[in-house]
């Protein structure tokens, strides 16, 4: 499988402190990869950097082969809630619609394509009766939907999401894990952070963080009690009771993945 997004000796300082260090991965290209480990421990740090909002203090990235701030609009980035993007005074449309600004390249007026990819996106999170609303009015599962279809409005090649189902009730969830199925078996690279391990058992592709990179691979590689244990340190407890990672596999051992047609049953 070729390679999407290359890290390398990848470090990112906030000041003094460091947040990630020593990064070295190779992410598929075509596929989910969730990225896990406890808060703090670099996650969003580190799509900060693959979109290029982070600049490294050492080593590289490459995502599809150059450099994240060239990409545009072969790149989204939905990053996680936020007082400041709460608080933003632009309807839902206006969200959506910045979206397709990357592709404008300096162009003023949208295209009869940009509004239907903005149509579409909103559409898809089930957003349209929510248009002409502030994004400041609405709950935070709402919201949430918004900000993924302005990913989604993007149609980039890389979807980078940060935390995209925290805090939403089922159905809002499911939208959205459908909505990475249909960006994955379009071709896409998909990259997400999860507090879920269940949805980190959906991907293809596992990284576990804790400042730097504690365990890559597949979902079966990584998602066992020793790696998990060494990423969380001594405060995951009840893993021998094999109660969380029975969630995990499900209660009859059928591992579900982003883009089963029967996931969601
Ligand atoms: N803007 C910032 N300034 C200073 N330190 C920061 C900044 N953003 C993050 N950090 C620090 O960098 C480290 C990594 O933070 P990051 O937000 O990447 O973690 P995370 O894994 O996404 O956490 P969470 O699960 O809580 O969202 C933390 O120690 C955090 O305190």
């Amino acid at each position: 499988m070729s390679t999407a997004i290359h890290m390398s000796g990848v470090r990112v300082t906030y000041g003094n402190a460091i947040a990630l260090d020593d990064v070295h991965l190779d992410l598929p290209m075509g596929a989910v990869t969730a990225l896990i480990g406890p808060n703090g421990s670099g996650k969003s740090t580190l799509l900060g950097a693959v979109s290029g909002l982070l600049q490294p203090a050492a080593g590289t990235v490459t995502v599809l082969g150059g450099p994240p701030r060239r990409l545009g609009p072969r790149l989204a980035y939905v990053p996680q809630q936020t007082e400041s993007n709460r608080l933003l005074p632009v309807t839902v449309r206006e969200v959506v619609t910045m979206a397709r600004y990357a592709h404008r390249r300096g162009l003023r007026w949208l295209t009869r394509q940009d509004r239907e990819a903005v149509d579409r996106a909103m559409t898809r999170m089930e957003v349209d009766h929510l248009a002409d609303r502030h994004l400041s009015t609405l709950s935070g599962g709402q919201r949430q939907r918004v900000l993924v279809a302005q990913g989604l409005a993007q149609d980039a090649e890389v979807l980078l999401l940060d935390e995209p189902v925290t805090g939403l009730d089922l159905p809002s969830q499911q939208l959205i894990l459908q909505a990475i199925n249909v960006e994955k078996s379009a071709g896409r690279t998909i990259l997400l952070t999860t507090h879920d391990l269940a949805d980190a058992q959906r991907a293809d592709h596992v990284v576990l963080l804790a400042g730097h990179v504690v365990a890559a691979g597949t979902p079966a590689e990584v998602l066992v009690p020793d790696v998990l244990r060494e990423g969380y340190g001594g405060r995951l407890v009840d893993l021998d009771g094999g109660t969380l990672l029975e969630d995990v596999h499900g209660h009859h051992g059928h591992v579900h993945r982003y883009g089963d047609h029967d996931h969601q049953h």
